[in-house]
């Protein structure tokens, strides 16, 4: 199943500048082994925010689960999730 997932990050202001780097380097680590298994299809930036759009390749609804909650991040995101299928009048056969 395709899933559309846009992640909008807040950051604490309390945050020192050490524990937001230990974060991200942690985020991007995490990030990373999922796009590397290819579930994780595609990572955008949002211009102008500390938002995402992506696109993740999951076999259920759990699965997705799992994978957006493993971001040391997750409990500081807004996120909404869109399931997608193909469109009839798509000219590509495959999705992705
Ligand atoms: O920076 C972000 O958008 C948050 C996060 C989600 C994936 C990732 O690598 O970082």
């Amino acid at each position: 199943m395709i899933y559309v997932v846009e992640m909008d990050v807040n950051i604490p202001e309390s945050w020192s500048e050490d524990k937001l780097a230990d974060y991200i380097k942690r985020e991007q680590e995490t990030s990373q082994k999922w796009q590397k298994s290819g579930k994780w299809v595609y990572l955008w930036r949002v211009a102008g925010k500390y938002s995402n759009i992506s696109v993740i390749d999951a076999e259920s609804p759990d699965e997705l689960h799992q994978i957006i909650s493993s971001l040391p991040l997750f409990p500081y995101m807004n996120i909404k999730v869109t399931s997608v299928c193909k469109h009839p009048n798509a000219i590509r056969e495959t999705m992705i």
